[in-house]
Protein backbone atom coordinates (compact mmCIF):
# COMPACT_ATOMS: atom_id res chain seq x y z
CA UNK A 1 0.00 0.00 0.00
CA UNK A 2 1.64 3.42 -1.19
CA UNK A 3 1.37 6.33 1.18
CA UNK A 4 -1.35 8.89 -0.26
CA UNK A 5 -0.63 12.23 0.33
CA UNK A 6 -2.81 15.16 -0.54
CA UNK A 7 -1.17 19.01 -1.70
CA UNK A 8 -2.16 21.98 -3.56
CA UNK A 9 0.97 22.00 -5.36
CA UNK A 10 3.26 19.04 -6.12
CA UNK A 11 6.54 20.07 -7.67
CA UNK A 12 8.61 17.72 -9.59
CA UNK A 13 13.00 18.72 -9.03
CA UNK A 14 14.44 20.56 -6.58
CA UNK A 15 17.21 21.99 -8.96
CA UNK A 16 16.50 25.87 -9.72
CA UNK A 17 13.36 25.59 -11.55
CA UNK A 18 11.67 23.43 -8.58
CA UNK A 19 13.31 25.46 -5.81
CA UNK A 20 12.17 28.58 -7.07
CA UNK A 21 8.86 27.03 -7.99
CA UNK A 22 8.62 25.91 -4.18
CA UNK A 23 9.42 29.35 -2.67
CA UNK A 24 6.82 31.23 -4.90
CA UNK A 25 4.03 28.51 -4.52
CA UNK A 26 4.50 28.10 -0.59
CA UNK A 27 4.39 31.84 0.23
CA UNK A 28 0.89 31.72 -0.57
CA UNK A 29 -0.03 29.50 1.99
CA UNK A 30 -0.87 26.76 -0.22
CA UNK A 31 0.41 22.85 0.98
CA UNK A 32 3.18 22.23 -1.42
CA UNK A 33 5.19 18.93 -1.69
CA UNK A 34 8.60 18.79 -3.37
CA UNK A 35 9.90 15.64 -5.25
CA UNK A 36 13.44 14.97 -6.03
CA UNK A 37 14.83 11.69 -6.91
CA UNK A 38 18.67 12.46 -7.52
CA UNK A 39 20.96 14.09 -5.30
CA UNK A 40 20.73 17.37 -4.10
CA UNK A 41 22.12 20.26 -4.47
CA UNK A 42 21.06 21.49 -8.21
CA UNK A 43 23.05 20.32 -11.84
CA UNK A 44 24.21 24.15 -11.71
CA UNK A 45 26.09 23.80 -8.33
CA UNK A 46 27.10 20.11 -8.52
CA UNK A 47 27.88 19.39 -12.50
CA UNK A 48 27.04 22.51 -14.41
CA UNK A 49 27.73 26.02 -14.20
CA UNK A 50 30.03 26.32 -10.68
CA UNK A 51 32.66 23.80 -11.83
CA UNK A 52 32.50 24.24 -14.77
CA UNK A 53 33.69 27.63 -14.36
CA UNK A 54 35.88 27.02 -11.20
CA UNK A 55 37.69 24.76 -14.38
CA UNK A 56 38.21 27.87 -16.63
CA UNK A 57 39.60 29.89 -13.64
CA UNK A 58 42.10 27.66 -13.47
CA UNK A 59 43.02 27.40 -16.98
CA UNK A 60 43.00 31.49 -17.54
CA UNK A 61 45.83 31.89 -14.54
CA UNK A 62 47.76 29.35 -16.49
CA UNK A 63 46.86 30.92 -19.68
CA UNK A 64 48.34 34.43 -18.36
CA UNK A 65 51.45 32.63 -16.90
CA UNK A 66 52.04 31.97 -20.67
CA UNK A 67 50.93 35.26 -22.03
CA UNK A 68 53.22 37.56 -19.25
CA UNK A 69 55.83 37.08 -21.89
CA UNK A 70 54.19 39.87 -24.39
CA UNK A 71 54.61 42.09 -22.25
CA UNK A 72 58.04 41.73 -21.16
CA UNK A 73 57.40 39.92 -17.46
CA UNK A 74 59.01 36.61 -17.34
CA UNK A 75 57.30 33.64 -14.97
CA UNK A 76 59.95 31.25 -14.12
CA UNK A 77 57.95 28.38 -15.85
CA UNK A 78 55.21 26.76 -15.49
CA UNK A 79 53.73 23.71 -14.01
CA UNK A 80 50.37 22.76 -13.79
CA UNK A 81 49.36 20.16 -11.03
CA UNK A 82 46.45 18.44 -12.69
CA UNK A 83 45.53 16.83 -8.76
CA UNK A 84 46.10 20.70 -7.27
CA UNK A 85 43.20 21.66 -10.01
CA UNK A 86 40.94 19.11 -9.45
CA UNK A 87 41.16 19.01 -5.50
CA UNK A 88 40.54 23.18 -5.59
CA UNK A 89 37.17 22.83 -8.22
CA UNK A 90 35.63 19.78 -5.90
CA UNK A 91 35.96 22.01 -2.79
CA UNK A 92 34.73 25.04 -4.01
CA UNK A 93 32.28 23.03 -5.77
CA UNK A 94 31.21 21.34 -2.32
CA UNK A 95 30.93 24.50 -1.24
CA UNK A 96 28.39 25.66 -3.23
CA UNK A 97 26.50 22.44 -2.99
CA UNK A 98 26.36 22.90 0.70
CA UNK A 99 25.06 26.37 0.71
CA UNK A 100 21.90 25.05 -1.30
CA UNK A 101 21.33 22.05 0.49
CA UNK A 102 21.13 24.03 3.65
CA UNK A 103 18.37 26.24 2.24
CA UNK A 104 17.16 23.26 0.89
CA UNK A 105 16.96 21.96 4.70
CA UNK A 106 14.67 24.57 5.96
CA UNK A 107 11.87 23.11 3.46
CA UNK A 108 9.81 21.60 6.75
CA UNK A 109 10.79 17.50 5.81
CA UNK A 110 6.94 16.64 6.31
CA UNK A 111 6.90 18.67 2.52
CA UNK A 112 9.99 16.48 1.05
CA UNK A 113 9.48 13.09 -0.64
CA UNK A 114 12.42 11.22 -1.99
CA UNK A 115 11.71 9.30 -5.24
CA UNK A 116 11.21 9.21 -8.74
CA UNK A 117 7.84 10.70 -10.22
CA UNK A 118 5.97 9.66 -12.61
CA UNK A 119 1.88 10.64 -13.60
CA UNK A 120 -0.77 7.94 -12.91
CA UNK A 121 -2.94 10.50 -14.23
CA UNK A 122 -3.09 14.15 -14.99
CA UNK A 123 -3.83 14.84 -10.96
CA UNK A 124 -1.82 12.08 -9.50
CA UNK A 125 1.78 11.14 -9.35
CA UNK A 126 3.40 7.80 -8.18
CA UNK A 127 7.07 8.43 -6.51
CA UNK A 128 8.56 4.94 -6.72
CA UNK A 129 6.70 2.06 -4.91
CA UNK A 130 6.08 4.02 -1.85
CA UNK A 131 3.83 6.92 -2.30
CA UNK A 132 0.84 8.46 -4.38
CA UNK A 133 0.89 12.20 -4.43
CA UNK A 134 -2.51 14.07 -5.67
CA UNK A 135 -2.34 17.77 -6.19
CA UNK A 136 -4.66 20.00 -7.44
CA UNK A 137 -1.92 21.41 -9.88
CA UNK A 138 1.34 19.88 -10.50
CA UNK A 139 4.78 21.76 -11.74
CA UNK A 140 7.48 19.68 -14.03
CA UNK A 141 10.82 20.90 -13.25
CA UNK A 142 12.67 17.96 -13.87
CA UNK A 143 15.67 19.18 -15.88
CA UNK A 144 17.71 17.82 -18.65
CA UNK A 145 20.51 15.11 -19.22
CA UNK A 146 23.28 14.77 -21.57
CA UNK A 147 22.19 13.45 -25.08
CA UNK A 148 24.85 11.48 -27.27
CA UNK A 149 24.59 8.62 -29.94
CA UNK A 150 24.10 5.47 -27.81
CA UNK A 151 26.37 3.29 -29.76
CA UNK A 152 29.58 5.31 -27.73
CA UNK A 153 28.52 3.39 -24.91
CA UNK A 154 30.69 0.65 -26.21
CA UNK A 155 33.61 2.71 -25.12
CA UNK A 156 32.49 1.68 -21.40
CA UNK A 157 34.81 4.17 -18.98
CA UNK A 158 36.58 5.65 -21.53
CA UNK A 159 33.42 7.36 -22.09
CA UNK A 160 32.83 10.50 -20.39
CA UNK A 161 29.53 13.09 -20.04
CA UNK A 162 30.92 16.71 -19.87
CA UNK A 163 28.85 16.07 -16.12
CA UNK A 164 31.24 13.77 -15.20
CA UNK A 165 34.63 15.76 -16.15
CA UNK A 166 34.16 17.18 -12.82
CA UNK A 167 34.44 13.79 -10.92
CA UNK A 168 38.20 13.41 -12.18
CA UNK A 169 40.91 13.36 -9.63
CA UNK A 170 43.63 14.47 -11.72
CA UNK A 171 43.87 15.72 -15.84
CA UNK A 172 44.08 13.64 -18.31
CA UNK A 173 46.51 13.50 -20.98
CA UNK A 174 44.86 13.97 -24.18
CA UNK A 175 40.69 13.60 -25.04
CA UNK A 176 38.60 14.08 -28.02
CA UNK A 177 35.80 15.95 -27.32
CA UNK A 178 32.71 15.81 -29.53
CA UNK A 179 30.20 18.64 -29.94
CA UNK A 180 31.77 22.38 -30.38
CA UNK A 181 28.59 24.16 -28.55
CA UNK A 182 28.28 25.91 -25.35
CA UNK A 183 29.33 22.92 -22.92
CA UNK A 184 32.22 21.76 -25.27
CA UNK A 185 33.75 25.22 -25.93
CA UNK A 186 33.97 25.99 -22.48
CA UNK A 187 35.57 22.67 -21.11
CA UNK A 188 37.38 22.14 -24.64
CA UNK A 189 39.37 25.15 -24.23
CA UNK A 190 39.67 25.31 -20.44
CA UNK A 191 41.31 21.79 -20.58
CA UNK A 192 43.68 22.55 -23.40
CA UNK A 193 44.61 25.88 -21.45
CA UNK A 194 45.56 23.20 -18.51
CA UNK A 195 47.58 21.44 -20.90
CA UNK A 196 45.14 18.52 -21.97
CA UNK A 197 46.06 17.59 -25.92
CA UNK A 198 42.35 18.52 -27.22
CA UNK A 199 40.67 17.23 -30.28
CA UNK A 200 37.38 18.61 -31.19
CA UNK A 201 34.85 17.30 -33.56
CA UNK A 202 31.60 18.62 -34.55
CA UNK A 203 28.81 18.72 -37.01
CA UNK A 204 27.71 20.46 -39.58
CA UNK A 205 29.77 23.41 -38.82
CA UNK A 206 28.16 24.56 -36.02
CA UNK A 207 30.20 26.11 -33.33
CA UNK A 208 29.23 28.01 -30.20
CA UNK A 209 25.90 29.35 -29.70
CA UNK A 210 25.81 31.65 -32.88
CA UNK A 211 23.49 31.89 -35.08
CA UNK A 212 25.09 35.35 -37.52
CA UNK A 213 27.59 33.14 -39.50
CA UNK A 214 29.96 36.70 -39.50
CA UNK A 215 30.80 35.91 -35.94
CA UNK A 216 30.61 32.33 -36.00
CA UNK A 217 33.14 32.18 -39.15
CA UNK A 218 35.47 34.77 -36.73
CA UNK A 219 35.22 32.44 -33.93
CA UNK A 220 36.00 29.25 -35.42
CA UNK A 221 39.33 30.94 -36.68
CA UNK A 222 40.14 32.30 -33.22
CA UNK A 223 39.45 28.54 -31.43
CA UNK A 224 41.21 26.81 -34.47
CA UNK A 225 44.80 28.95 -34.32
CA UNK A 226 45.10 27.74 -30.73
CA UNK A 227 43.68 24.06 -31.22
CA UNK A 228 42.58 20.80 -33.16
CA UNK A 229 38.91 22.17 -34.16
CA UNK A 230 36.73 20.19 -37.04
CA UNK A 231 33.27 21.94 -36.84
CA UNK A 232 32.03 19.35 -39.92
CA UNK A 233 34.33 16.16 -38.76
CA UNK A 234 33.84 13.00 -40.94
CA UNK A 235 34.86 10.40 -37.88
CA UNK A 236 35.29 6.87 -39.34
CA UNK A 237 36.05 4.35 -36.38
CA UNK A 238 36.15 4.82 -33.08
CA UNK A 239 37.12 1.96 -30.82
CA UNK A 240 38.24 1.58 -27.23
CA UNK A 241 41.62 -0.10 -27.46
CA UNK A 242 43.14 -0.66 -23.79
CA UNK A 243 42.83 2.14 -21.34
CA UNK A 244 42.38 4.65 -24.51
CA UNK A 245 39.94 5.23 -27.43
CA UNK A 246 41.53 4.51 -30.72
CA UNK A 247 39.97 7.40 -33.57
CA UNK A 248 40.11 7.19 -37.48
CA UNK A 249 39.24 10.50 -39.43
CA UNK A 250 39.51 12.47 -42.15
CA UNK A 251 41.35 15.62 -41.77
CA UNK A 252 39.96 18.56 -43.96
CA UNK A 253 42.78 17.42 -46.60
CA UNK A 254 41.40 14.91 -47.23
CA UNK A 255 43.67 12.00 -45.64
CA UNK A 256 42.80 9.40 -42.90
CA UNK A 257 44.36 9.95 -39.46
CA UNK A 258 44.48 7.64 -36.13
CA UNK A 259 45.03 8.73 -33.17
CA UNK A 260 44.73 7.38 -29.07
CA UNK A 261 43.30 9.55 -26.89
CA UNK A 262 42.73 8.61 -22.88
CA UNK A 263 38.52 9.75 -23.16
CA UNK A 264 36.01 10.86 -25.28
CA UNK A 265 33.59 13.57 -24.09
CA UNK A 266 30.35 13.72 -25.42
CA UNK A 267 29.18 17.07 -25.46
CA UNK A 268 26.81 16.40 -27.85
CA UNK A 269 23.67 18.53 -26.74
CA UNK A 270 20.93 18.08 -23.64
CA UNK A 271 17.66 16.85 -23.70
CA UNK A 272 14.69 17.54 -21.39
CA UNK A 273 13.93 15.12 -18.80
CA UNK A 274 10.45 14.61 -19.77
CA UNK A 275 10.66 11.17 -21.79
CA UNK A 276 9.92 9.00 -18.21
CA UNK A 277 7.25 10.86 -16.96
CA UNK A 278 4.81 8.80 -18.75
CA UNK A 279 2.61 12.10 -20.23
CA UNK A 280 1.47 9.66 -22.61
CA UNK A 281 -1.15 9.36 -20.49
CA UNK A 282 -2.13 12.90 -20.13
CA UNK A 283 -2.65 13.47 -23.77
CA UNK A 284 -0.27 17.01 -23.81
CA UNK A 285 0.01 18.73 -26.52
CA UNK A 286 3.55 18.00 -27.26
CA UNK A 287 6.13 19.44 -29.83
CA UNK A 288 8.17 17.91 -32.52
CA UNK A 289 10.55 16.56 -29.39
CA UNK A 290 8.27 15.23 -27.23
CA UNK A 291 8.20 18.18 -24.58
CA UNK A 292 4.74 19.87 -23.72
CA UNK A 293 3.80 22.74 -25.58
CA UNK A 294 4.61 25.69 -22.81
CA UNK A 295 3.13 29.09 -22.90
CA UNK A 296 6.30 31.47 -21.93
CA UNK A 297 4.51 34.03 -20.37
CA UNK A 298 2.71 31.85 -17.59
CA UNK A 299 4.47 28.29 -18.22
CA UNK A 300 1.18 26.41 -18.47
CA UNK A 301 0.98 23.57 -20.71
CA UNK A 302 -2.33 22.66 -22.66
CA UNK A 303 -3.52 20.84 -19.53
CA UNK A 304 -4.15 24.23 -17.28
CA UNK A 305 -3.36 22.88 -13.94
CA UNK A 306 -0.09 21.49 -15.51
CA UNK A 307 3.26 23.94 -15.18
CA UNK A 308 6.60 23.47 -17.01
CA UNK A 309 9.74 24.98 -15.72
CA UNK A 310 13.33 25.26 -16.16
CA UNK A 311 15.60 22.90 -18.45
CA UNK A 312 12.60 20.77 -18.70
CA UNK A 313 10.52 23.13 -20.90
CA UNK A 314 13.37 23.18 -23.18
CA UNK A 315 12.87 26.81 -23.95
CA UNK A 316 16.76 28.24 -22.94
CA UNK A 317 18.43 26.19 -20.29
CA UNK A 318 20.42 28.91 -18.45
CA UNK A 319 20.49 29.26 -14.76
CA UNK A 320 18.66 32.50 -14.73
CA UNK A 321 16.05 31.42 -17.14
CA UNK A 322 15.22 27.94 -14.84
CA UNK A 323 15.07 30.82 -11.55
CA UNK A 324 12.31 32.92 -13.86
CA UNK A 325 10.51 30.06 -15.22
CA UNK A 326 10.10 28.09 -12.00
CA UNK A 327 8.69 31.25 -10.11
CA UNK A 328 6.23 31.97 -12.39
CA UNK A 329 5.26 28.34 -12.32
CA UNK A 330 5.17 27.84 -9.00
CA UNK A 331 3.01 31.09 -8.51
CA UNK A 332 1.04 30.54 -11.30
CA UNK A 333 0.41 26.90 -9.68
CA UNK A 334 -0.73 27.72 -6.54
CA UNK A 335 -2.81 30.41 -7.66
CA UNK A 336 -4.65 27.96 -10.37
CA UNK A 337 -7.38 28.77 -11.86
CA UNK A 338 -5.96 32.91 -11.07
CA UNK A 339 -3.20 32.53 -13.17
CA UNK A 340 -1.29 35.56 -14.05
CA UNK A 341 1.35 36.59 -16.60
CA UNK A 342 5.03 36.58 -15.03
CA UNK A 343 7.84 38.59 -16.14
CA UNK A 344 10.32 37.42 -18.52
CA UNK A 345 13.93 39.25 -19.04
CA UNK A 346 15.10 39.74 -22.09
CA UNK A 347 17.43 37.09 -23.39
CA UNK A 348 20.89 36.81 -22.22
CA UNK A 349 23.20 34.03 -22.90
CA UNK A 350 27.41 34.39 -22.64
CA UNK A 351 29.37 31.42 -22.67
CA UNK A 352 33.08 31.44 -20.73
CA UNK A 353 35.45 30.84 -23.61
CA UNK A 354 38.41 33.40 -23.99
CA UNK A 355 36.87 35.20 -25.40
CA UNK A 356 34.25 35.42 -24.23
CA UNK A 357 30.84 34.62 -26.58
CA UNK A 358 27.34 36.38 -26.00
CA UNK A 359 24.01 36.36 -27.26
CA UNK A 360 21.29 39.23 -26.37
CA UNK A 361 18.14 39.80 -27.26
CA UNK A 362 16.68 38.74 -30.66
CA UNK A 363 19.25 36.44 -32.56
CA UNK A 364 20.36 37.25 -36.23
CA UNK A 365 18.30 33.83 -37.31
CA UNK A 366 15.20 34.71 -35.31
CA UNK A 367 15.38 38.51 -36.90
CA UNK A 368 16.30 36.88 -40.13
CA UNK A 369 12.90 34.76 -39.97
CA UNK A 370 10.71 37.40 -38.78
CA UNK A 371 12.04 39.61 -42.13
CA UNK A 372 11.20 36.52 -44.36
CA UNK A 373 7.90 35.42 -43.26
CA UNK A 374 6.59 38.87 -43.14
CA UNK A 375 8.45 40.72 -45.68
CA UNK A 376 5.56 43.21 -46.82
CA UNK A 377 4.48 44.57 -43.41
CA UNK A 378 8.41 44.19 -41.28
CA UNK A 379 10.76 46.76 -41.45
CA UNK A 380 13.42 43.71 -41.07
CA UNK A 381 16.53 44.90 -39.10
CA UNK A 382 19.90 46.34 -40.33
CA UNK A 383 23.66 45.58 -38.72
CA UNK A 384 26.68 47.56 -37.30
CA UNK A 385 29.80 45.56 -36.50
CA UNK A 386 33.11 46.27 -34.42
CA UNK A 387 36.51 44.25 -34.39
CA UNK A 388 37.89 44.26 -31.22
CA UNK A 389 41.60 43.77 -33.32
CA UNK A 390 42.41 47.81 -33.41
CA UNK A 391 40.31 48.58 -30.13
CA UNK A 392 42.24 50.52 -27.65
CA UNK A 393 41.69 48.75 -24.33
CA UNK A 394 41.86 45.42 -25.70
CA UNK A 395 45.33 46.24 -27.16
CA UNK A 396 46.53 47.33 -23.93
CA UNK A 397 45.54 44.06 -22.64
CA UNK A 398 47.06 42.14 -25.39
CA UNK A 399 43.26 40.72 -25.72
CA UNK A 400 42.52 42.31 -29.01
CA UNK A 401 40.50 39.40 -30.29
CA UNK A 402 36.76 39.51 -31.82
CA UNK A 403 34.08 40.44 -33.68
CA UNK A 404 30.66 42.65 -32.20
CA UNK A 405 27.51 42.74 -34.11
CA UNK A 406 24.52 45.03 -33.26
CA UNK A 407 21.21 44.62 -34.95
CA UNK A 408 18.65 47.43 -35.06
CA UNK A 409 15.08 47.97 -36.15
CA UNK A 410 14.87 50.84 -39.39
CA UNK A 411 12.28 53.72 -38.84
CA UNK A 412 11.88 53.04 -35.04
CA UNK A 413 15.94 53.13 -34.33
CA UNK A 414 14.72 49.94 -32.09
CA UNK A 415 18.11 47.95 -30.52
CA UNK A 416 17.02 44.55 -31.21
CA UNK A 417 19.75 42.03 -30.42
CA UNK A 418 23.53 41.23 -30.69
CA UNK A 419 25.92 38.37 -31.09
CA UNK A 420 29.38 38.59 -30.49
CA UNK A 421 32.91 37.24 -29.18
CA UNK A 422 35.02 39.88 -27.31
CA UNK A 423 36.77 40.51 -24.56
CA UNK A 424 34.74 41.25 -21.27
CA UNK A 425 31.41 40.12 -23.39
CA UNK A 426 30.31 38.97 -20.34
CA UNK A 427 29.28 43.00 -19.30
CA UNK A 428 29.04 44.11 -22.64
CA UNK A 429 26.39 41.67 -23.14
CA UNK A 430 24.67 42.89 -19.41
CA UNK A 431 24.81 46.62 -20.63
CA UNK A 432 22.97 45.31 -24.24
CA UNK A 433 20.48 43.08 -22.50
CA UNK A 434 19.59 46.14 -19.81
CA UNK A 435 19.27 48.59 -23.26
CA UNK A 436 17.28 45.44 -25.18
CA UNK A 437 14.98 45.18 -21.83
CA UNK A 438 14.25 48.56 -21.70
CA UNK A 439 13.43 49.12 -25.17
CA UNK A 440 16.00 51.81 -25.66
CA UNK A 441 16.70 53.01 -29.62
CA UNK A 442 19.89 53.23 -30.43
CA UNK A 443 20.35 57.15 -30.35
CA UNK A 444 19.26 56.74 -26.90
CA UNK A 445 22.06 54.31 -25.98
CA UNK A 446 24.68 56.55 -27.52
CA UNK A 447 23.64 59.14 -24.72
CA UNK A 448 25.12 57.27 -21.82
CA UNK A 449 28.32 57.47 -20.54
CA UNK A 450 31.25 56.25 -21.99
CA UNK A 451 34.70 56.25 -19.95
CA UNK A 452 38.13 56.30 -21.47
CA UNK A 453 39.85 53.49 -22.45
CA UNK A 454 37.59 51.04 -21.46
CA UNK A 455 36.28 48.04 -23.58
CA UNK A 456 32.89 49.69 -23.62
CA UNK A 457 34.06 52.00 -26.01
CA UNK A 458 34.16 49.36 -28.54
CA UNK A 459 30.30 48.88 -28.42
CA UNK A 460 30.04 52.47 -28.44
CA UNK A 461 32.11 52.32 -32.26
CA UNK A 462 29.42 49.29 -32.88
CA UNK A 463 26.76 51.31 -32.09
CA UNK A 464 27.69 54.47 -33.73
CA UNK A 465 28.06 52.05 -37.06
CA UNK A 466 24.53 50.60 -36.32
CA UNK A 467 23.13 54.01 -36.12
CA UNK A 468 24.29 55.45 -39.43
CA UNK A 469 23.18 52.21 -41.07
CA UNK A 470 20.03 53.26 -39.81
CA UNK A 471 20.67 56.17 -41.50
CA UNK A 472 20.14 58.10 -37.99
CA UNK A 473 23.18 59.50 -37.47
CA UNK A 474 26.67 59.81 -39.15
CA UNK A 475 29.52 56.96 -39.00
CA UNK A 476 33.22 57.89 -37.24
CA UNK A 477 34.88 59.53 -39.25
CA UNK A 478 38.50 60.14 -37.61
CA UNK A 479 38.25 58.16 -34.22
CA UNK A 480 41.04 59.92 -32.22
CA UNK A 481 38.99 63.59 -32.49
CA UNK A 482 35.81 62.09 -32.01
CA UNK A 483 35.99 59.75 -29.48
CA UNK A 484 39.72 59.33 -28.15
CA UNK A 485 42.11 57.31 -28.63
CA UNK A 486 41.84 53.35 -29.82
CA UNK A 487 37.64 53.62 -29.20
C1 LIG B 1 28.40 21.80 -17.82
C2 LIG B 1 27.30 22.82 -17.70
C3 LIG B 1 27.62 24.16 -17.53
C4 LIG B 1 26.61 25.10 -17.40
N1 LIG B 1 26.96 26.41 -17.24
C5 LIG B 1 25.99 27.35 -17.13
C6 LIG B 1 26.32 28.71 -16.92
O1 LIG B 1 27.50 29.08 -16.82
N2 LIG B 1 25.33 29.62 -16.81
C7 LIG B 1 24.02 29.25 -16.92
O2 LIG B 1 23.13 30.12 -16.84
N3 LIG B 1 23.66 27.95 -17.11
C8 LIG B 1 24.62 27.01 -17.21
N4 LIG B 1 24.27 25.70 -17.37
C9 LIG B 1 22.84 25.37 -17.45
C10 LIG B 1 22.20 25.33 -16.05
O3 LIG B 1 22.97 24.51 -15.20
C11 LIG B 1 20.77 24.77 -16.17
O4 LIG B 1 20.04 25.56 -17.08
C12 LIG B 1 20.04 24.76 -14.85
O5 LIG B 1 20.81 24.13 -13.86
C13 LIG B 1 18.69 24.03 -14.99
O6 LIG B 1 18.00 23.99 -13.76
P1 LIG B 1 16.71 23.05 -13.61
O7 LIG B 1 16.11 23.37 -12.29
O8 LIG B 1 15.87 23.15 -14.81
O9 LIG B 1 17.29 21.58 -13.59
P2 LIG B 1 18.12 20.76 -12.47
O10 LIG B 1 18.94 21.65 -11.60
O11 LIG B 1 18.82 19.70 -13.24
O12 LIG B 1 17.00 20.12 -11.57
C14 LIG B 1 16.16 19.09 -12.01
C15 LIG B 1 15.97 18.13 -10.85
O13 LIG B 1 14.89 17.25 -11.14
C16 LIG B 1 15.20 15.96 -10.63
N5 LIG B 1 14.35 15.00 -11.35
C17 LIG B 1 14.37 14.71 -12.68
N6 LIG B 1 13.38 13.85 -12.98
C18 LIG B 1 12.73 13.58 -11.83
C19 LIG B 1 11.60 12.78 -11.50
N7 LIG B 1 10.92 12.12 -12.44
N8 LIG B 1 11.21 12.71 -10.22
C20 LIG B 1 11.86 13.42 -9.24
N9 LIG B 1 12.91 14.22 -9.49
C21 LIG B 1 13.34 14.31 -10.79
C22 LIG B 1 16.69 15.84 -10.91
O14 LIG B 1 17.29 14.85 -10.08
C23 LIG B 1 17.19 17.24 -10.60
O15 LIG B 1 17.60 17.38 -9.26
C24 LIG B 1 25.25 24.72 -17.46
C25 LIG B 1 24.92 23.35 -17.61
C26 LIG B 1 25.94 22.43 -17.71
C27 LIG B 1 25.57 20.97 -17.85
N1 LIG C 1 27.83 29.51 -20.06
C1 LIG C 1 26.59 29.05 -20.08
O1 LIG C 1 25.63 29.76 -19.89
C2 LIG C 1 26.36 27.61 -20.35
C3 LIG C 1 27.39 26.70 -20.26
C4 LIG C 1 27.13 25.38 -20.55
C5 LIG C 1 25.84 25.00 -20.89
N2 LIG C 1 24.86 25.90 -20.96
C6 LIG C 1 23.50 25.50 -21.41
O2 LIG C 1 23.46 24.12 -21.73
C7 LIG C 1 22.88 23.96 -23.02
C8 LIG C 1 23.38 22.72 -23.66
O3 LIG C 1 24.73 22.90 -24.08
P1 LIG C 1 25.42 21.85 -25.04
O4 LIG C 1 26.78 22.33 -25.32
O5 LIG C 1 25.22 20.48 -24.49
O6 LIG C 1 24.51 21.88 -26.32
P2 LIG C 1 24.68 22.68 -27.68
O7 LIG C 1 23.44 22.46 -28.46
O8 LIG C 1 25.13 24.09 -27.43
O9 LIG C 1 25.90 21.97 -28.43
C9 LIG C 1 25.88 20.67 -28.91
C10 LIG C 1 26.85 20.61 -30.06
O10 LIG C 1 27.10 19.25 -30.38
C11 LIG C 1 27.12 19.11 -31.79
N3 LIG C 1 26.86 17.70 -32.07
C12 LIG C 1 25.69 17.01 -31.94
N4 LIG C 1 25.88 15.70 -32.24
C13 LIG C 1 27.19 15.55 -32.56
C14 LIG C 1 28.01 14.46 -32.95
N5 LIG C 1 27.50 13.24 -33.07
N6 LIG C 1 29.30 14.68 -33.20
C15 LIG C 1 29.84 15.92 -33.08
N7 LIG C 1 29.13 17.00 -32.69
C16 LIG C 1 27.82 16.82 -32.45
C17 LIG C 1 26.09 20.09 -32.27
O11 LIG C 1 26.25 20.42 -33.63
C18 LIG C 1 26.36 21.27 -31.34
O12 LIG C 1 27.38 22.08 -31.86
C19 LIG C 1 23.24 25.23 -23.75
O13 LIG C 1 22.31 25.51 -24.77
C20 LIG C 1 23.20 26.27 -22.67
O14 LIG C 1 21.90 26.83 -22.59
C21 LIG C 1 25.10 27.20 -20.71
Amino acid sequence: MRNQIKADVAIIGSGTAGLAAWRTASKQGKKVVIIESGPLGTTCARVGCMPSKLLIAAADSAHQVRQAPGFGVHPAGLTIDGKAVMKRLKAERDRFVSLVIDSIDTIPEASRITGYARFKDEHTLLVDEHSEVTATSIVIATGSRASYPQDWQKLGDRLVLNDDVFSWDDLPKSVALFGPGVIGLELGQALHRLGVKVWMFGMGGKLGPFTDSAVMDYAKQLFRDEFFLDTDANVQRMERSGNQVEIDFESEEGVTERIRVDYVIAATGRRPNVDQLELDKLGLDTNDRGVPVTDTATMQTSIGHIFLAGDASNQLPLLHEANDQGRIAGDNAARFPNIKQGFRHSTLSIVFTAPQIAMVGESYQALQQRSQQDPESCACFVVGQVSFEDQGRSRVMRRNQGLLRVYGEPKTGRFLGAEMIAPEAEHLAHLLAWAHQSQMTVAQMLTMPFYHPVVEEGLRTALRDLNAQLKLGSAIEDRCMECGVGD
